[in-house]
């Protein structure tokens, strides 16, 4: 089974991918943990990517592709990709390289949220790594938060539209507690 979950920033996509790697055995495929990974470690890519996200930008299509690609040449199958796509060149290049390895995808959940609940989760996500002595994103702050909200409904949230022409949309509360929302999921997969 292969699941995406889409929403905004905040909305819960993360927490609820790591729910189902446990609950279905499904591998968690984030871009942003990709993303963030490649910058900690220095690569070239990673280097080049820092800025944009720091800024709350997207980072291009070319990049996440290319990181999705080799992921999915690894082999396995039950994915749950979270994060990705973002863009409809996204949507399009994960259909295809799925296509190819004869697998496809089998719902697209959409997290539905409101912005308020976004900033003040993401604020205060900020908030709770900075008393922990934890490191902070540096894309948590107001200035990029805006930037990352308005790359969502430009670039991303037409994907809603896509996959719902597709047949494979089916959404879920995202303001509802966490439990109550992994249960939403869960009876809409069975
Ligand atoms: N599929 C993607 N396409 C382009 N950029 C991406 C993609 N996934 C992640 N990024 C980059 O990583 C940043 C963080 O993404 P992510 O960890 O998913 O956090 P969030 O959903 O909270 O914004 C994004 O703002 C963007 O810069």
């Amino acid at each position: 089974m292969n699941i995406i979950l889409l929403g905004p920033p905040g909305a819960g996509k993360g927490t609820q991918a790591r729910i189902l790697t446990e609950t279905r055995g499904l591998v968690q495929l984030s871009t942003g943990d990709m993303l963030r990974e490649a910058q900690a470690s220095g690569t070239e890519m990673g280097k080049r990517v820092a800025e944009v996200m720091a800024k709350g930008e997207l980072v291009t299509d070319e990049i996440v592709i290319g990181l999705i690609r080799e992921k999915l040449a690894q082999g396995g199958q039950g994915f749950i990709f979270d994060g990705f796509p973002r863009t409809l060149a996204q949507a399009d290049a994960l259909g295809r390289l799925l296509d190819e390895l004869g697998q496809g995808i089998d719902a697209a959940i959409e997290l539905r949220v409101n912005d308020e609940v976004l900033v003040d989760r993401i604020v205060g996500r900020a908030e709770q790594a900075r008393a922990a002595g934890q490191p902070v994103r540096a894309d948590d702050n107001a200035e990029s938060l805006r930037t990352r909200l308005m790359a969502y409904y430009k670039q991303t949230s037409p994907l809603i539209g896509y996959y719902h022409a597709k047949g494979l949309l089916k959404a879920v509360d995202g303001l509802a507690e966490i439990d109550a929302v992994a249960a939403e999921i869960a009876a809409l997969l069975d």
